[in-house]
């Protein structure tokens, strides 16, 4: 479904990602998973459309997007999580979730009512402003925010961050729930080793911008193989 071939891609010249190639077939969960400043969040960027690579392809259903706009890109069905969540934080709950039905036409169908199904806690606080929320709390907010036109690739950055453990193992249930139910296929980078193990079908390492390594299911049993690419 999602295809890096060869991505090279650079902030004024200084290179970040170098030769990435991965790939993440339709309704699998897929990780990438780095230290700080390895470049996940600008693999992410470059995925969506708001950086242009260097060099390299980025093939989406079969098809070049390489050169496409980043609006394009959500139009076909490709929704972005950020890091930090960006929710609009004067704006109600219910409102920021209606953000999400503009941005993708991919679909014609929405899922106003499914996401408050996943996020009950969401439909209770409603008519509250989104800067009132828990860290876990807006975290659910941009995904209903994403999720709400129905994306077929989710990609979600570091969704864990700044979320207290109990509401992260929640929220990593809710992703593979959401998984199942809805077929979206979800690409997510991390660096909390529990959130890598409870997600991901398959997960790759990242080190300076380069992709090192691929762990299958057996490798993500291993904590230690997890570990050392995690480690400071
Ligand atoms: N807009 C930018 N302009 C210049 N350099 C940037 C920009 N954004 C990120 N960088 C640099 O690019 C490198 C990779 O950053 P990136 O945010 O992709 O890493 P990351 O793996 O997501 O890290 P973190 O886990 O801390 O978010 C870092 O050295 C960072 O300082």
């Amino acid at each position: 479904m999602l295809e890096l071939d060869g991505v090279t891609a650079a902030y004024d010249r200084t290179p970040i990602l170098r030769d990435v190639g991965l790939a993440v077939e339709r309704g699998e969960i897929v990780g990438v998973m780095g230290k700080n400043g390895v470049g996940k969040s600008t693999l992410m960027k470059t995925v969506i459309g708001l950086l242009e690579p260097e060099s390299g392809t980025i093939d989406y259903d079969g098809e070049d997007v390489t050169d496409l706009a980043a609006d394009e890109r959500a139009r076909r069905g490709i929704g972005y999580i950020p890091q930090g969540r960006d929710v609009f934080p004067d704006l109600s709950v219910e409102q920021n979730v209606r953000m999400g039905e503009t941005v993708n036409a991919a679909s014609s169908e929405t899922l106003y009512d499914e996401v408050y199904d996943y996020f009950p806690v969401l439909e209770e606080r409603a008519d509250q402003d989104a800067g009132t929320l828990s860290g876990g709390e807006q975290q659910m907010l941009a995904i209903a925010r994403a999720l709400v036109s129905n994306p077929d690739l989710l990609l979600l950055d570091e969704p864990s961050e700044g979320i207290q453990p109990s509401i992260v193992d929640q929220i990593s249930e809710d992703m593979r729930t959401i998984n199942e139910e809805l077929g979206t296929t979800i690409l997510f980078v991390e660096q909390n080793l529990g959130v890598i193990r409870s997600m991901a079908d398959r997960c790759y390492a990242m080190e300076r911008g380069e992709i090192v390594d691929e762990l299958g299911e057996e490798s993500l049993a291993d904590e230690d193989t997890i570990a050392s690419y995690l480690a400071v």
